[in-house]
């Protein structure tokens, strides 16, 4: 059999061969080429979704697929799997996306050839889970805001919440999404003495310190609420004008998920009438933001550039979870819960 990794900019073809470097020894070649991209600039900008068979944004170089054609197995993380490798890839047994979101392959078209696709849940959740938590950090004790001020030379200790900057001891938090960011998370949280509510409509288990609460009880209570849910066309805007009012005029709103959870609009409006303290963004609806954009300019908002999951362990963890998970599927079973369906 024959495997062939295409590495990118986040996780290069070193990580793939050190990750499948186990399948040599079950008798799995293990080849890797680069998918040829300048900067990560250029990777934010290319629309990588493929929304349904027929509608494919990008055209994957035809020399990068004549590298792929012989392989039994594909791993990628960011470069489309489009019907023109599906095509070209005429041995193809797996793929395997090196990421939660599968939204760069043609599962429809993979599944109608036969081919099998996993994907990796959860590969970052421990970076995400404890950026989370340094931006929350971060904006209600003005960490950023202070670095900000004194590198440019400027001795400030008042910030937008003078009067009103919180201990997180005794604090009520509100996580929405108890997914794999959103519970570690809260064991994160547990040990800071906060209390804990979790809303999720799907999860099943809860964390035993973690009370199980509706959203409008969540956004009412917490001093602090913070976003994992996973963007769909119901958590869409889940975010909006009606939920930032429910919210605590000095509560924190952060939000290490997906922008298009948040209707923007309404939270800059939030924020700039005081009907929140504040919030901690690391995903915008247009990334990069512009400079004028409200979020970037209001004084009570601390932003990060997409930062959340980017930690070297989340890239080098990410071929190995995968590679685990697909071992089965070599020998022809296709029981896998990481398989796409
Ligand atoms: N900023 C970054 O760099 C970064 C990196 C990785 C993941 N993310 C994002 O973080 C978020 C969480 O990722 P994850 O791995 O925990 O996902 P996950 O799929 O494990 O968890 C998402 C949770 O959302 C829940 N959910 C679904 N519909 C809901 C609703 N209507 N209300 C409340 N909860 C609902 C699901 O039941 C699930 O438990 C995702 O949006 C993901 O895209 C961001
Ligand atoms: O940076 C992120 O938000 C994610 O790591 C990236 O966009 C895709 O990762 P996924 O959630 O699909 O694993």
């Amino acid at each position: 059999m024959k495997l062939i990794g295409i590495g990118d900019l986040l996780i290069p073809s070193s990580y793939i061969e050190e990750g499948f470097a186990s399948y040599r020894e079950r008798g799995v070649t293990v080849e890797t080429v680069d998918w040829p991209l300048r900067d990560y600039e250029e990777l934010q900008n290319i629309n990588l979704r493929i929304e349904t068979e027929g509608s494919e944004a990008y055209d994957v170089p035809d020399t990068l697929v004549e590298q792929l054609r012989d392989a039994e197995i594909l791993i990628t993380q960011f470069c489309p799997i489009t019907k023109k490798v599906l095509d070209a890839c005429t041995k193809l047994k797996l793929v395997g996306v090196l990421r939660a979101g599968y939204e760069n392959i043609n599962v429809p078209y993979a599944s109608a050839k036969g081919v099998a696709v996993f994907h990796t849940p959860g590969r970052n959740a421990t970076a995400v889970a404890d950026f989370t938590v340094g931006m929350l950090l971060a904006e209600c004790r003005n960490i950023a805001k202070a670095h900000a001020n004194l590198k440019e030379g400027r001795w400030v200790r008042d910030y937008a919440n003078a009067g009103a900057v919180p201990d997180l001891e005794g604090k009520t938090v509100g996580i929405i999404g108890m997914g794999q960011v959103g519970v570690k998370v809260a064991h994160r949280l547990h040990g800071f003495g906060v209390h804990l509510l979790g809303y999720d409509p799907y999860a099943t288990v809860f964390p035993n310190f973690v009370t199980q609460v509706s959203l409008d009880d969540l956004l009412t209570q917490a001093d602090f609420v913070t976003l994992h849910s996973r963007l769909s066309d119901e958590t869409k805007h889940m975010m909006n004008a009606r939920a930032f009012s429910l919210m605590k005029p000095t509560a924190y709103f952060i939000n290490t998920a997906r922008a298009g959870l948040v209707d923007e609009a309404a939270l800059a409006a939030a924020l700039r009438d005081k009907q929140l303290q504040g919030a901690a963004l690391d995903v915008f609806e247009h990334e990069p933001p512009a400079a004028d954009d409200p979020l970037v300019r209001l004084p009570n908002v601390t932003i990060t550039p997409h930062l959340a999951g980017g930690t070297t362990d989340a890239f080098l963890r990410s071929p190995v979870l995968l590679a685990e998970a697909m071992a089965s599927a070599l020998s022809g079973d296709r029981s896998s819960h990481w398989i796409v369906r």
